[in-house]
């Protein structure tokens, strides 16, 4: 991901503390937040913004010198610091109002991180560019070591401008185009690594549409979506619970058009349907007004009282399939059952969660039949107990896909939500 940071805020935030060095605390984030980044596999390259012409020219003086040159000085350590990785870095500014605040070539020789990629670059503005495109046929003669200019360097994923400002100034128009913007409540001199590890988190759970519709929709039934008819979401990050979502909506609700958002939903603790109704709300938030489906899917050991249920989840991560084995092992039942329970909201003003479940019987078993194509999550210890033989004393990464379909909890919560669906759409 290639993030872009507008670092403003700072005169403000000295203003508010006048006691405190003057751009110290705007120096130290960012020295803070490079190196932070240099720790994220997710982030690539980054752009920071250190001073556009526009700036300079609307605001004068002592001021912006010395901020840009404290900004610079602190990238610069931060370059001369080990980073975790090479971190692709570029600062934007303005290259005469650099030249003056510190030895530029200097820079670019301290760092073996920086590379054609992350070269300073004064095109920020429409007025850099007709600078910019002025001077093509003649080259400066000043500037004979700096790299070409590439007008369209790689795209910006993601920008984040904390300060209080909801706009870009002359910020990198060019590669913005499509980026997403967040804008966090604070100056820049107060953002720390963990406001942008959230600011992260949630950029994570974005779809990004790049000015399109997004994934086609698929289709369920017949599939044309009607005049003012909208889509369904369904919400989930499990691409394993999608796969088979699809194929269970794929028939029996005429006109339902099911698209997909790849969001990690919060989870309270709690019984299914209260998770449920948690996740289906926040789920309405990211949907875009859609109505919205999720779901929670628990595996339950009889032997537990029923655990570990809806934490499955992070039981499997953090011991696996044989784990899930060994906390059974002392017991002679290792009968459990799993249950899904689907969460559907109509959205808009409607806020009422309508909860279906469905419960398929089974044991827990050493793991058959996982691996490539076989099943997904606790699959291979899920040995099933209902349907006919192509389905009871086989694991669920065993079956065929469709069988599965046929007898999975998943199925039958499914069942129930596509005869409430075909009530209220008909
Ligand atoms: O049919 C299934 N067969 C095997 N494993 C399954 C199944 N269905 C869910 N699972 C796993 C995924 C997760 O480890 C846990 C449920 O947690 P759960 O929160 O419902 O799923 P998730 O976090 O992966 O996706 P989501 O974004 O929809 O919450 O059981
Ligand atoms: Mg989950």
């Amino acid at each position: 991901m290639h993030l872009g940071l507008i670092p403003d805020g700072n005169s403000r935030h000295l203003l508010l503390h006048p006691s405190a060095a003057p751009y110290a605390p705007g120096v130290s984030a960012a020295e803070l937040m490079l190196s932070h980044c240099s720790s994220l596999p997710v982030v690539e390259s980054v752009s920071f913004f250190a001073l556009s012409r526009d700036n300079a020219l609307k605001r004068p003086g002592k001021l912006t010198g010395a901020a840009t040159r404290a900004v610079l000085e602190a990238c610069l350590r931060s370059l001369g610091e080990p980073l975790a990785r090479p971190l692709a870095l570029r600062f934007l500014g303005d290259l005469p109002l650099l030249d003056r605040t510190v030895a530029f070539p200097d820079l670019l020789s301290k760092s073996p991180l920086l590379d054609e990629h992350c070269a300073p670059r004064n095109i920020t503005s429409v007025s850099d560019l007709c600078a910019s495109l002025s001077t093509l046929s003649s080259p400066p003669p000043s500037s004979p070591s700096l790299p070409p200019l590439h007008i369209l360097p790689h795209d910006l994923d993601l920008i984040i401008r904390p300060g209080h400002t909801r706009r870009l100034s002359s910020f990198c128009l060019y590669e913005s185009a499509y980026a997403e913007l967040r804008f966090p409540e604070c100056l820049w001199p107060d953002f720390t690594p963990e406001m942008l590890d959230a600011v992260l988190e949630e950029f994570r759970g974005t779809e990004r549409r790049f000015g399109g519709l997004g994934e086609e929709p698929k289709t369920g039934g017949e599939g044309k979506l009607e005049r003012g008819e909208k889509p369904v979401a369904f919400v989930t990050g499990n691409k394993g619970k999608l796969e088979e979502v699809r194929s269970l909506l794929s028939d029996g609700v005429p006109g339902l058009v099911l698209t997909s958002l790849d969001a990690d939903l919060p989870e309270l603790q709690g019984d299914p349907a209260e998770i449920v109704r948690e996740k289906c709300l926040a789920a309405l938030g990211r949907a875009g007004g859609s109505p919205v489906i999720v779901e929670d899917t628990s595996l339950c050991f009889n032997a537990l009282g029923g655990m570990p249920g809806p934490y499955v989840k992070w039981f499997l991560e953090a011991v696996g399939h044989a784990g899930l084995n060994k906390m059974l092992d002392g017991f002679e039942d290792r009968s459990a059952y799993a249950r899904t329970v689907v969460g559907y909201c109509a959205g808009g003003a409607d806020r009422e969660v309508h909860v279906f479940e469905g419960r398929t019987d089974g044991c827990i078993v050493q793991p058959r039949g996982g691996g490539e194509g076989g099943g997904f999550g606790w699959d291979p210890v899920f040995e099933c107990a209902e349907g006919d033989d192509r389905t009871i004393g086989v694991t669920y990464a065993e079956m065929d896909k469709v069988d599965k379909n046929r007898v999975s909890h998943r199925a039958r919560a499914f069942g129930k939500l596509k005869v409430f669906l075909a009530g209220t759409r008909n």
